[in-house]
């Protein structure tokens, strides 16, 4: 390494490295003996390759965009938009593979990539536009996401207790690993990426069935986390590079044969990763290639649970005091018992309590546009099985891994093993009467908001039955909106916190660790 001064105007750094080659390296020969300069002139930062030789090609590298991974203790890749000469062509991304000569160099390099592409990024900052150029600073992801929303979304994930949440599901974590172990043929010798890859627990899955490398993306801080975990576990991690961004943002050298990751929310949609995998789809894959899972469902039906209604419809009951300190609160009596009915319930509830057999609405994650998630409309049609009072509608989802050898699915179903999804019931504030085969129609409007999640609009109606019926006249109908953002978790109940529970682990919900903690210490 040598740093040379070249007065104020310019000033430069050097680097040997063994070798340097442009990807994918069968097209290009690697080259040995190779320099990387980093140099300022009159205020322009830059980065070259060349060999050593004073004939070989350079080639430059525009410092501001480029990102470095680390490959291995003396491999890296720098990931960079094409240039021609000095004139920067932003037309694709472009992979450098560089080789150290030790894990010094290499160390010494990358400490001095981060020095340089600060100051790029500065000197650029400052810069002057081109004429009729519009800076984007913004990415797919930022501009449909609300800056505070993210903030909340990332510093969650970038937790280990909430990674540690998800990795005790033993439904959905056993179910994945099933789904890789029992596809190896589709993982054997592949290019995987990660999409969203938290503690990395996925990407050591893929690794484990025999993936070539599996490029793990994870926003959050758990990047670090998920480093620390893939280096102790040293017969994979040579395989798995971790690369800390948003998957709308970060470049790869190389395309992936498969995607894998867990990005559903509750009732599949919430917190709008589905979007980001789609995204992920269209950078990443090669055409045909394959995503796990492959496709997902929403079931919908009926349901009755008049303790539910209650429960639900006395919490606003609080309200009605006359004489609260000598305060009126009935005027807030309405508002508060609309917010409560806005909510949706999480929790598991007994299949016996659907009126009717569910519907559901599939997405193909292999070829869905991100668009039609923003807006997702399905129509109602059921038959009611009895007569009862329909509180509402009951919905679960489910995930199919279209393997090559086994097709495995994930349920969240009522009476299926419980997950730390749940369910989800959206209960109407008015119910409707229903007699036995009489058909229940409406409509189940979801709009995507920038908060990471959607308001769902629902709309049941009984039609008319036995006399009268052909007329086809509307006899009752009810609609209700709720934010998919404000769940009422109702599995976070105050309960006895008993041994025999500590014993039979519960999948708690995201929002409900924190509630369960404080029950514990009251305990
Ligand atoms: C539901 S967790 C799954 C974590 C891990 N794959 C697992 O199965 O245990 C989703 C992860 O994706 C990350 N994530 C969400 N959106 C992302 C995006 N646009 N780019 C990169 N990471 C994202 C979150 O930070 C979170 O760690």
């Amino acid at each position: 390494m040598m740093e040379v001064s070249l007065g104020q105007k310019q000033k430069h750094h050097e680097f040997t490295l063994l070798s340097f080659s442009l990807l994918p390296s069968s097209s290009s020969p690697s080259c040995s003996s190779a320099v990387a300069c980093f140099s300022t002139e009159c205020g322009a930062t830059k980065l070259q390759f060349h060999q050593k030789s004073e004939s070989a090609e350079v080639v430059h590298v525009d410092i501001s965009t480029a990102q470095l991974f680390k490959l291995g203790p003396v491999k890296s890749v720098c990931i960079s938009e094409s240039s021609e000469g000095n004139r920067m062509v932003k037309s694709y991304s472009r992979g450098i593979t560089l080789r150290f000569r030790t894990e010094d160099e290499s160390k010494a390099f990358h400490c001095a990539f981060e020095q340089w592409k600060s100051k790029a990024v500065d000197a650029s900052a400052g810069a002057c536009l081109e004429n009729g150029k519009v800076v984007t600073s913004k990415s797919k992801f930022d501009s449909k996401v609300e800056a505070a929303s993210a903030k909340m979304y990332f510093h969650y994930y970038g937790q280990l207790l909430h990674q540690q949440n998800m990795l005790q599901d033993y439904v959905r974590t056993g179910t994945y690993y099933a789904a890789v172990i029992e596809n190896r043929t589709d993982f054997i010798g592949r290019v995987v990426v990660d999409v969203g890859a938290g503690s990395g627990i996925l990407s050591l899955f893929a690794a484990q069935a025999g993936a070539k490398h599996v490029y793990a993306v994870e926003a959050s801080e758990m990047a670090e986390y998920a480093q620390k975990l893939i280096a102790g576990n040293p017969s994979l991690a040579q395989r798995i590079t971790v690369i800390k961004g948003k998957v709308e943002e970060v470049e790869l050298p190389e395309k992936a044969d498969i995607l894998i990751s867990e990005p559903m929310g509750t009732l599949l949609v919430n917190e709008r990763m589905l979007e980001s995998y789609v995204i992920a789809r269209d950078r990443f894959l090669v055409p045909k290639g394959k995503m796990f899972p492959t496709i997902g469902r929403i079931h919908m039906a009926p349901f009755s649970d008049e303790y539910l209604y209650v429960e639900v419809a006395n919490k606003a009951l609080f309200w009605q005091q006359q004489n609260y300190f000598g305060v009126d609160l009935t005027s807030l009596y309405g508002s508060a018992f609309q917010g409560y009915f806005s909510q949706p319930v999480v929790d598991a509830f007994d299949p016996r309590l659907l009126v009717s057999p569910a519907i559901s609405h599939t997405i193909d994650f292999t070829s869905v546009k991100e668009e039609e998630l923003y807006e997702i409309d399905i129509p109602l049609s059921f038959i009611a099985s009895g007569g009862t009072r329909v509180h509402g509608l009951a919905c679960w989802f489910d995930v199919l891994f279209n393997g090559s050898t086994v097709q495995r699915w994930l349920t969240t179903a009522p009476g299926s093993p419980t997950t730390h999804w749940y369910q989800l019931r959206c209960i109407l504030s008015q119910p409707i009467y229903v007699m036995a085969g009489q058909e229940i129609t409406g409509r189940f409007h979801m709009v995507a908001h920038n908060a990471q999640s959607y308001t769902i609009y629902l709309t049941m109606s009984a039609k008319m039955y036995g006399a009268g019926a052909d007329q086809g006249g509307i006899l009752q109908t009810s609609s209700c909106k709720f934010d998919l953002k404000e769940p009422y978790y109702r599995m976070s109940q105050p309960q006895a916190y008993t041994w025999s529970q500590d014993q039979q682990p519960h999948q708690l919900g995201h929002a409900q660790e924190a509630d369960l903690a404080v029950e514990v210490e009251l305990a």
